[in-house]
């Protein structure tokens, strides 16, 4: 079978399977993809990336892909590659046949790993999942065997096929191979047997850990880890402008290290004639992807300043901010779409929403405040993502209440609660004062004894946001916590300011009234932002 290296702007076949894109020069529109996704080519193929390079499985279409590419290296006059998928002969295995060896009608052909997600009709990729056990730190809030299920749950959200999962127990991790070369062996035989496509390890590997394992399994396995991962999923649910930029620019940090391999082929593909053709490949690339770094900060600070500026404008009309802050999957969108009717995407799967969404929850006593949902977290989170996410994430730090919903269905509630309060404290938020909302009751085994459990703690209120039981509860400890965080004052508001009234009444906890011949004597509690928007008439009333 031949596999051409193509630009996309070269039409393949209609019916030939696109097996993976690489990324060629213009790096931001263009992530390295972890693993190979087939796709059928179909007449959507010239909406692709031009600038990327495709890897085209012609046989589907039942004839040899004849197109070829033009890549420049080293600034020398363009080259022609093409590529072939080699006989993998030394590894001591019985040849397995791949997919990508089998032609539909033949009888191989894995149908079965296609399957429908959104519309579109995607190829599932066969994982493996790899966790070392080490002497537990202190950010080790869940044990190896919870650790690789909710890697299992991301690979899924992923669009990957879970097909096994392995750990070791290590005093200390290996520094080539992240496990010891025992384990790599077990996998390589397991990953061989099962026909599997890529091997995610539950924690971060470094560049040379990373070509070592890709070079010990051997073929065409691709070696990823979690952040990997996590980066990926938050690739393909960017939705706005600012999350697509900072996914790409937390890509691009991540890759920058890792650029190793990439260009490796040029090497073999010249036969060893240019020796440290890929080597120098890689510093050219390297310069390229720094530059784009660095292109790629300045327009996220632009498009910051731009939001940062319309919030400057709201915090003018002094609404408390209310932030729904949680470990991911706990049920934040949901209680937002419940209390304010938005339509926030809420659905039973990891990392739902990328991109904070404000609405206003409007209360029966006239009352009113700003509810904000924000992305979820996770243990392990990147810290390349918290970076990245910081500026979204200053929603969060100027709230006046944040609710820390936890899932308490869940089995691992209380680690996932452990691990959301060390991110809020790595965000310095401490200072804010902070509600903690037990959600999806209705889906304990005993939901009477966890509503006692909860009456038992301070601040710990219990709701079902699916069916709205304790909603009411919720927002009436939310009014009660933003009390606790207003101002006293007493205030004497001009008849004039009729307007001002209104949002003392509306976001203030008015104690007193009385009307007097200059205006409104008002005393009660406010927000600090209002309370120093009131500093005149507070001055009036005391002289
Ligand atoms: N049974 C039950 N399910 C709930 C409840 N609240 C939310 N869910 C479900 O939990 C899943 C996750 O809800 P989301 O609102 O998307 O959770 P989230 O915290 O916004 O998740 P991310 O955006 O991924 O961080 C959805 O399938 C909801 O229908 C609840 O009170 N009871
Ligand atoms: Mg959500």
């Amino acid at each position: 079978m031949s596999v051409a290296v193509v630009p996309l702007s070269c039409r393949a076949p209609l019916g030939a399977r696109i097996l993976h894109t690489r990324p060629w020069k213009n790096y931001p529109t263009c992530w390295l993809p972890l693993w190979t996704r087939p796709l059928k080519v179909s007449s959507a193929i010239g909406d692709l990336q031009p600038t990327q390079i495709i890897e085209v499985d012609a046989i589907a279409a039942g004839e040899a892909m004849v197109a070829k590419s033009e890549l420049e290296v080293n600034g020398d006059s363009p080259e022609v590659v093409e590529e072939s998928i080699k006989e993998d002969k030394g590894n001591g295995f019985p040849k397995k046949s791949s997919n990508k060896d089998r032609k539909p009608g033949d009888g191989t052909f894995d149908y079965e790993r296609f399957t429908l997600r959104n519309g579109r009709e995607v190829y599932l990729e066969k994982a493996y999942l790899v966790g070392v056990e080490h002497k537990r730190g202190e950010d080790d809030f869940l044990g190896i065997e919870e650790s690789l299920e909710e890697l299992a749950q991301l690979a899924d959200t992923a669009g990957l096929l879970v097909v096994g999962s392995t750990y070791q127990k290590l005093a200390h991790p290996n520094s080539r191979t992240y496990i010891g070369s025992g384990k790599v062996s077990e996998i390589k035989n397991a990953i061989h047997a099962l026909d599997v496509e890529t091997v995610i390890f539950d924690d971060e590997l470094s560049a040379g850990q990373l070509r070592n394992l890709e070079k010990a399994f051997g073929g065409d396995v691709r070696v990823c880890d979690r952040t990997a991962l996590i980066l990926d999923i938050f690739n393909q649910r960017a939705a706005t402008h600012e999350a697509a930029l900072q996914v790409s620019l937390a890509q691009m940090e991540y890759q920058l290290p890792r650029l190793t391999k990439m260009w490796s082929h040029l090497e073999r593909q010249a036969g060893g004639r240019v020796k440290g053709m890929g080597e120098k490949q890689i510093e050219v690339d390297k310069r390229i992807l720094r530059t784009q770094i660095t292109a790629l900060r300045k327009e996220l600070e632009s498009v910051r300043e731009h939001r940062r500026q319309y919030r400057n404008r709201r915090v003018s009309v002094p609404v408390p901010v209310v932030s729904l802050v949680g470990y991911t999957n706990a049920g934040k969108s949901t209680i937002l779409n419940r209390l304010t009717g938005a339509d926030v995407l809420a659905e039973d799967r990891l990392f739902a929403t990328l991109d904070p969404t404000t609405r206003r929850v409007q209360l029966n006593n006239g009352k009113e405040f700003l509810l904000t949902d924000t992305v979820g977290f996770i243990q392990k989170l990147p810290t390349t993502l918290v970076a990245a996410f910081r500026a979204t994430l200053e929603e969060i730090s100027e709230s006046s209440l944040l609710v820390h919903v936890v899932d308490i269905s869940h089995p691992l509630a209380q680690q996932q609660t452990w691990a959301v309060d060390k991110i809020l404290s790595e965000l310095d938020v401490a200072s804010i004062p902070k509600l903690v909302v037990w959600n999806k009751v209705d889906k304990t085994m005993d939901p009477t004894k966890i509503k006692m459990e909860a009456l038992e703690r301070d601040h710990v209120i219990c709701i079902s946001a699916l069916s709205g039981d304790g909603l009411k509860e919720l927002c009436d400890a939310i009014q009660g916590k933003l009390k606790d965080s207003m101002v006293w004052i007493e205030a004497l508001v001009p008849y004039d300011k009729g307007d001002l009234l209104n949002t003392i009444y509306q976001i203030g906890m008015v104690e007193w009234t009385e009307y007097k011949e200059q205006g409104t004597l008002i005393k009660g509690h406010v927000p600090l932002p209002l309370a120093r928007q009131l500093t005149p008439m507070r001055q009036l009333c005391i002289s």
